[in-house]
């Protein structure tokens, strides 16, 4: 009797509990809009839940955001907040299920080569789907932005509108000045367990340093930060949305589906959406329509409206509004899930040990343990692999000897300016000295030049490195769920994955940074709701590949140090179908492997791309607006000319906080 009252009183609450999770953000969205609006934001993902926030603060000016996906369900929303639930979202409601084209040179270990691409679809996008690891991505990729036309985007330009959005938790952090400690987005340090001190320990024993790669690092190894609290993920709708939602200013409204944006005389006027099963509607904009639908969906919506290339839009007999080459330097991280190392040490877990009773109990009561730690990571690394010290670890000493130097020959520089004006003034003096002191200077500026090249410190990462404290295919359960979302062969899970089952280890995954092979998007129909036709053209430039292999060589040496040898680290060694016979561990088998195992890191950008208003590549100009029109801005990963060196959430948010302030400084 006591046991079925206390099911009965435990089955209540957790229903209770439910139905107030399920209505209570519910009272806070609109069914119907007003005629007009002074800003219109297409999209609530990364992008859209930071504009809304910042263009509503003044509550003199009106802003409607407008999303895609529905209000989130109980189970969803449960699924988003608990972090190793991650995986469970893609595929199902939330996700677009985009898919790209089968892949000629990668993709081979898939699915008719066909790689699937996640995005978040409802509030906080792709936010709300991802693994929630806070990484900036490199100063050099801003300084090169800066280089490529984008002023006002350098490292230095950029840096205080991460501080902006951040609120690090790090305790060794929280004095640093690379770190924000009063924004929305809490920045957290949620791996637990001995698996990121050894990897790190490895790597130090390699050569690499142990630094913040978000600050004064410029490459080498640190635990992984996330964007979560307390175990918690926190979406950018948790933290820059919800908060304001009561704003009276700010509309938002879900299950809309922008189908065009509308112009009278090249300026933008308002935008036409589908919502549900209604007639299309339309709603005017009184200031600027900002398109932030991602990567994809940015594309795709500009090239409906008539912004696109020309021939394109004229072969499906849409107007040209502006010939511009949109959804054209489409850019994606890819990796390959190598090398991996078993072990017999209880320093690293298995699965079961993972959602053992204990660490539920460590979780629900502290917000800590291995279930609060986003799909196991551990360590993250980022490397060059041309300089690398896993090749050539003399190779950090030359890099600050090289730096020395290249101070060294400024100062020498400065003096011997100086010493060539004295020079001069006594020259008539002392023909001989300055004579001299001419060729003195002389081969002061050469070697001057010499060092002017940049040293090679200031090379951007070309590798990154994600590391798990699980062997893949450790948990046999998650199996269906991982070829879903992966769509790999079964015959390739079951070779490389098949025996890890129940067993220790640590897996690589090692990413290309700074893909030479480029991709497009292109419109399939004029149906808005049909997806467009995706092709990153994955692997098709050598050069690709070749980093890859590096990348995977320099990680295949944490076998040998010391920090691996103690917990008995051994290499995986298993042929994948399709590379039999290709001597295992020679260049051509990786090149095999990589080809047969290319993963996307779910990190497609560029294809708005920002850039000088005379480059001719670019859809955009510095101030993210869309070239040729008035009134329409893009913000979102889809304006990044070149990908960053690392995951690209914490540089959207950047991207949208920064437009937020050019949007409002606007005279337009
Ligand atoms: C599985 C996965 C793991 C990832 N892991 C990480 C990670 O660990 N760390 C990290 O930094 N990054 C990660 N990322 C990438 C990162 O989350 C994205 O780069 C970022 O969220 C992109 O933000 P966005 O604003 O450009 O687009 P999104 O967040 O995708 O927002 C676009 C929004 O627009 C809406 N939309 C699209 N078209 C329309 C339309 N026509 N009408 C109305 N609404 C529309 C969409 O529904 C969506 O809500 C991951 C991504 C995935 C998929």
């Amino acid at each position: 009797m006591a046991t079925t009252r206390a099911f009965l009183v435990v089955t209540g609450l957790v229903l209770g509990f439910a139905w107030w999770w399920g209505t209570s953000r519910k009272s806070s969205f609109r069914e119907t809009l007003y005629r007009n609006y002074d800003y219109i934001i297409v999209g609530a993902g990364t992008a859209g839940c930071v504009l809304a926030n910042r263009l509503s603060a003044d509550p003199n000016v009106s802003v409607l955001l407008l999303e895609a996906g529905e209000e989130t369900s109980f189970l969803n929303r449960w699924a988003i907040q608990f972090p190793v639930a991650a995986i469970t979202l893609q595929r199902g409601s939330f996700d677009w299920k985009y898919e790209t084209v089968p892949q000629k040179h990668a993709c081979v270990g898939s699915n008719n080569n066909v790689s699937f691409w996640a995005r978040g679809k409802g509030l906080g996008g792709t936010s709300s789907i991802n693994y929630m690891m806070y990484s900036r991505g490199s100063r050099h990729d801003y300084n090169q932005w800066e280089e490529l036309g984008c002023s006002g985007w350098s490292y230095a330009n950029v840096l205080p509108y991460f501080l902006r959005s951040e609120s690090v938790q790090i305790k060794e952090l929280l004095k640093s000045q690379y770190h924000g400690h009063e924004g929305p987005v809490t920045v957290s340090d949620d791996t637990y367990g001995e698996a990121p001190n050894i990897i790190i320990e490895a790597a130090k024993q390699l050569g690499y340093k142990e630094g913040d790669l978000n600050g004064e690092t410029d490459y080498g190894f640190m635990r992984v930060q996330s964007q979560s609290n307390k175990g918690l993920r926190q979406t950018m709708a948790d933290a820059y949305l919800t908060p304001v939602l009561d704003r009276p200013n700010l509309h938002v409204m879900l299950g809309v589906h922008v189908s065009k944006v509308l112009f009278e005389d090249k300026r933008a006027v308002g935008i036409e959406y589908i919502h549900k099963d209604k007639p299309r509607n339309t709603v005017s904009v009184k200031k600027e329509v900002i398109v932030s639908a991602g990567t994809i969906g940015s594309p795709h919506l500009l090239m409906l409206s008539g912004i696109g290339p020309k021939s394109h839009l004229q072969d499906l007999q849409i107007p040209v509004v502006a010939d511009l080459p949109v959804g054209d330097n489409l850019q994606d991280h890819v990796m390959t899930d190598a090398p991996s190392f078993e072990t017999e040490s209880p320093l690293v877990p298995t699965t079961s040990e993972i959602i053992s009773f204990s660490m539920l109990l460590q979780y629900f009561y502290h917000g800590l343990g291995y279930l609060a730690s986003p799909v196991m990571l551990a360590a993250t690394g980022l490397i060059n692999t041309k300089l690398s010290t896993m090749h050539n670890p003399s190779n950090i000493e030359h890099d600050i000897e090289t730096k020395q130097a290249y101070e060294e020959n400024k100062q020498a520089n400065v003096e011997n300016k100086q010493s060539d004006v004295e020079n001069k003034q006594s020259g008539s003096e002392n023909k001989q000295t300055n004579a001299e002191s001419k060729q003195h200077s002389k081969d002061i500026k050469q070697s001057n030049t010499e060092n002017k090249q940049p040293y090679l410190g200031n090379k951007q990462p070309d590798v990154q490195y994600f590391a798990a404290s699980v062997l893949f295919g450790g948990e046999p359960l998650i199996k269906n769920n991982y070829l879903e979302i992966s769509n790999m062969k079964s015959e390739v899970y079951n070779s490389l994955y098949g025996a890890n089952a129940g067993k220790r280890g640590l897996q690589i995954l090692t990413i290309l940074l700074h893909p030479k092979s480029h991709g497009r998007i292109r419109l399939k129909s004029i149906d808005p709701l049909e997806h467009p036709i995706i092709d990153p053209q994955y692997l098709s430039h050598q050069e690709d590949i070749e980093t890859l292999i590096d990348g995977i060589e320099n990680a295949m040496k944490l076998e040998k140090t010391s920090a691996f040898e103690e917990i008995g680290a051994k290499l995986v060694q298993r042929t994948i179908p399709g590379c039999e016979g290709i001597l295992y561990g020679s260049r051509a088998y990786w090149e095999c492997y990589v080809r047969q195992q290319t993963l996307t890191v779910y990190h497609p950008v560029g294809t708005c791309k920002m850039g000088h208003r005379d480059d001719p590549t670019a859809v955009l100009d510095p101030q993210l607006r869309v070239k040729g029109v008035i009134g329409l801005r893009v913000a979102d990963a889809s304006i990044m000319p070149k990908i960053i060196s690392g995951n690209t959430n914490a540089a959207v948010t950047m991207i949208a906080e920064k437009a937020s302030d050019m949007i409002l400084s606007s005279t337009s």
